[in-house]
């Protein structure tokens, strides 16, 4: 089996959303595939009405196919401090013509001020490891867990494109959306994230490769890309204008500053992804401001890099379960 579906990213690519059908009749909610947690849940009628802003709610009383699991909450605190909680059915979801019949779907009853003022974004598909997933008592496996058994290969891709749809495919390698070979690195799941290490990265087409080993996730849920202070340090020592404003949040640049060099970041076997100087700029700091907020920050208060939309969208990413592996590739 296999399953394909288009994401379309948010204003400033903050958030990539595709539709997925929960229940009987369906009800057709748009979601953040999320590789950085491991919980499906969405908006819900469970709700109180001040936290609800637009989106669109699951009702689970409308679906015949829909089993509360009594006894069972789900509570989840993501890294920019948003959270969600609630209840949890078992119910139908299909994702671009893949579905599973019976997948954990956690219905909310509370959501942060962050989940309430985007009002696009229904929820998230969570496709990390289930090992971190939040249900209790018992923790739930991921959508992918769940469709793994019968997907052609225990694979699901991500193709996130600047400004532009891109594409989700479970189960297959489409080897016409990349160019040149993918390149496989081993990934460490203990602590339930896609965790690779990276043998270095390159600022500019005529910089010199430093060879420093990058520990990180593949986080398709996390805008930006976070990376040690020496890397950051040596990415905007390049640009004319740059400066750290801790006030503002990290670094900043001249929005019109010309010097944004491509960064380069090695996956192995003297491979480089090459991200866009055009991508690393990320937001004007304020409204009529001629500053914009770098696309690149530090990691420091994290503990380790995040590999976040940014960088993912400058590539073709295999997430293979299946092998515990990630694939990189240029497109
Ligand atoms: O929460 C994380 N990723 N996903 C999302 N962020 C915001 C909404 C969804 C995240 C995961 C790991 C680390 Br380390 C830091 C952050």
């Amino acid at each position: 089996d296999r399953g394909s579906v288009q994401n379309t990213p948010k204003s400033y690519d903050v958030e990539y959303l595709m539709p997925v059908s929960i229940g009987t009749p369906s009800q057709q909610l748009n979601l953040d595939l999320d590789t950085g947690s491991s919980d499906l849940w969405v908006f819900s009628t469970l709700l109180k009405e001040s936290m609800v802003n637009g989106q669109t709610l699951y009702d689970p009383n409308a679906s015949t196919t829909a089993d509360k699991m009594e006894g069972y909450t789900w509570k989840i605190t993501y890294g920019d401090q948003s959270y969600s909680s609630g209840d949890v059915y078992i119910d139908t979801v299909t994702i671009g013509d893949l579905t599973v019949s019976t997948q954990a779907v956690e219905a909310a009853k509370e959501v942060s001020e962050e989940f309430t003022a985007d009002s696009d974004n229904d929820g998230l598909v969570g496709l990390g490891f289930g090992i971190i997933n939040t249900a209790k008592p018992y923790k739930q496996k991921t959508f992918f867990e769940k469709a793994m058994p019968g997907l052609d290969s225990p694979v699901f891709t991500a193709d996130l494109k600047a400004g532009a749809p891109g594409r989700y495919n479970f189960g297959y390698i489409d080897d016409g959306a990349y160019s040149g070979n993918i390149t496989y690195v081993p990934v460490n799941s203990t602590d339930g994230f896609w965790r690779w290490v990276s043998p270095g990265f390159q600022v500019g087409s005529t910089g010199s490769f430093n060879s420093t080993r990058i520990h990180g996730i593949a986080d398709t849920g996390t805008t930006l890309l976070l990376l040690p202070d020496g890397v950051c340090e040596a990415f905007y020592s390049q640009i004319a204008s740059a400066e750290y404003e801790p006030s503002q949040g990290g670094y900043t640049f001249e929005c019109d500053d010309s010097t944004i060099p491509d960064f380069y970041f090695g996956t192995g076997n003297g491979q480089m992804i090459r991200i866009p100087g055009s991508y690393l700029s990320y937001s004007k700091t304020d409204t009529g401001s001629s500053r914009c907020f770098g696309g690149m920050q530090s990691d420091s208060g994290v503990g380790f890099t995040i590999w976040g939309d940014i960088a993912l969208k400058a590539a073709f990413v295999v997430f293979d379960q299946g092998n515990e592996q990630l694939g990189w590739a240029e497109k």
